[in-house]
């Protein structure tokens, strides 16, 4: 038998770390309870180093759509070293965007921004304070507002005939690249020429953006070059692509969906009798056009995850504790699509705003392909007026039909912030005889 010395000795040995054990637990509770650990939306599990990146494929918005089907719609991710939450439901884009809209309306600072904004010193990249204020005032007033109107009035019908009559000009059955057509309507809209290093004299209603800016920047001295280089590639890379992208997506939708097409084309040409063309003043009367044009931003956002935020303090939503420095992705795609908010969300169905007071300006969370709250897009009055006139003026002039030998569209998506057709809408067009010689 042990002596009881080895047995006290035995059992001190057993003792002490359960006792050390039961020590450090009521240690961590307690700093626990001092600094709670934050309790984080639910996501999948992420690998070291790349966290959940390899989850994202070549179209994000469907993947984390997919994800969100699974974890719901406040998800959280790793991207990399990046703490991120994904936004799939209009009540949590809700959340984010109004309630909480102060705390997350900055941007993340990416290598990819800054590149592209020549060092984040654009609107669309710059971090929220007193500088994004001045610039963003600049654009809502000076540049996309009623000062520079009439300028912009006539520019875009100036670019809209042009493409109309390159159309024309081209022969009748054979096929044109559309895709192509629009995006170089909308890049001349914004016309951005070798304007930088000259010197400015004009000055009044007929001014360009560029000469704009270069007075603007003598005038108040707030702008640099970086500055007005950084707003013109906004305005090209948020201004250009997203609206002839959704011009692309609404003509490929009619093209699918012929009763629709019918039904615009009636109501352009009814208002617009034999005048010829389609002008901005005309756009009013439009009501099946505006919905077709709803109806294709809530299937085709031209950027199905918006712009990215990054949150600034923390807050909570629904609970969970969402963390200052935290990413924001919001899915506008997925919410177009959501089942809870839209009847058939799959179908193309301009009709079903014939009742409905939705509007895509950012009130109604269901329905946001400008985004919403502070960082909403600043040129969404200008980018629905290019849209509309553009469509509007595609089916007025002519008619369209497929090439010969195509059955049917290719609705893939190709990878971008901007997501536009992956192969070009080729169509014939086939010129109305309606309109007067
Ligand atoms: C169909 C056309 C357009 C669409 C769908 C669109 C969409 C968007 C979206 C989703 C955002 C991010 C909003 C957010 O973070 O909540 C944005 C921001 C922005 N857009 Fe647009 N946009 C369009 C046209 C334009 C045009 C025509 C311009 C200028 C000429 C423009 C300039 C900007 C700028 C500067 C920002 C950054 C705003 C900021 O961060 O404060 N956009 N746009």
């Amino acid at each position: 038998m042990d002596s009881p010395i080895t047995l006290q000795v035995y059992l001190l040995l057993l003792i002490i770390p359960v006792l050390l054990l039961l020590f450090l637990n009521k240690q961590r509770k307690e700093a626990e309870k001092q600094s709670p650990k934050p309790k984080l939306p639910p996501g999948p599990r992420k690998l070291p180093l790349i966290g959940n990146l390899h989850q994202l494929g070549n179209l994000p918005h469907h993947s984390l759509r997919q994800l969100s089907q699974q974890y719901g719609p406040l998800m959280y991710l790793q991207l990399g070293q990046a703490p991120t939450i994904v936004v799939s439901s209009s009540e949590i884009a809700r959340e984010v965007m109004r309630t909480h809209d102060l705390a997350s309306c900055n941007r993340p600072s990416l290598f990819s921004s800054t590149k592209l904004s020549y060092g984040c010193s654009d609107v669309a990249f710059i971090s929220y304070g007193d500088q994004w204020r001045e610039l963003r005032k600049i654009c809502m007033v000076e540049l996309f507002g009623t000062k520079n109107n009439s300028y912009l009035h006539s520019l875009r019908e100036e670019e809209v005939a042009r493409m109309i009559n390159s159309i024309s000009c081209s022969s009748s059955d054979h096929p044109i690249d559309l895709s192509d057509m629009l995006l170089s309507m909308a890049n001349n809209i914004q016309v951005i020429n070798d304007h930088l290093h000259q010197s400015m004299h004009s000055h009044g209603q007929d001014e360009d953006i560029v000469h704009t800016l270069l007075r603007l920047k003598k005038e108040t001295g707030h702008l640099t070059d970086e500055n007005i280089k950084g707003i013109l590639m906004d305005i090209f890379v948020a201004g250009s692509d997203t609206s002839s992208a959704s011009v692309e997506w609404a003509m490929t939708e009619l093209m699918r969906n012929q009763q629709a097409m019918k039904k615009a084309q009636d109501e352009v040409r009814k208002v617009i009798g034999r005048k010829g063309k389609v002008e901005e003043s005309d756009l009013q009367q439009f009501q099946y056009l505006k919905w077709v044009v709803k109806e294709t931003m809530r299937l085709h956002p031209p950027a199905p995850l918006l712009v990215d935020r990054e949150t600034m303090q923390h807050f909570k939503i629904n609970g969970y504790d969402i963390p200052p420095k935290t990413r924001v992705i919001i899915n506008a795609w997925g919410i177009g699509r959501e089942d809870s908010s839209w009847e058939n969300p799959q179908e193309f169905n301009p009709e079903r705003f014939m009742d409905s007071s939705i509007d895509m300006k950012g009130h109604d969370f269901q329905l946001i392909p400008f985004g919403a709250g502070r960082r909403i897009c600043p040129g969404m009055n200008l980018g629905i007026q290019t849209v509309e006139l553009a469509l509007a003026n595609l089916l007025y002039c002519f008619d369209w039909r497929l090439p010969d030998g195509s059955q049917d569209i290719n609705m893939d998506e190709a990878p971008g912030i901007t997501v536009h057709k992956k192969s070009p809408l080729c169509l014939v067009a086939i010129k109305y005889g309606g309109i007067e010689a």
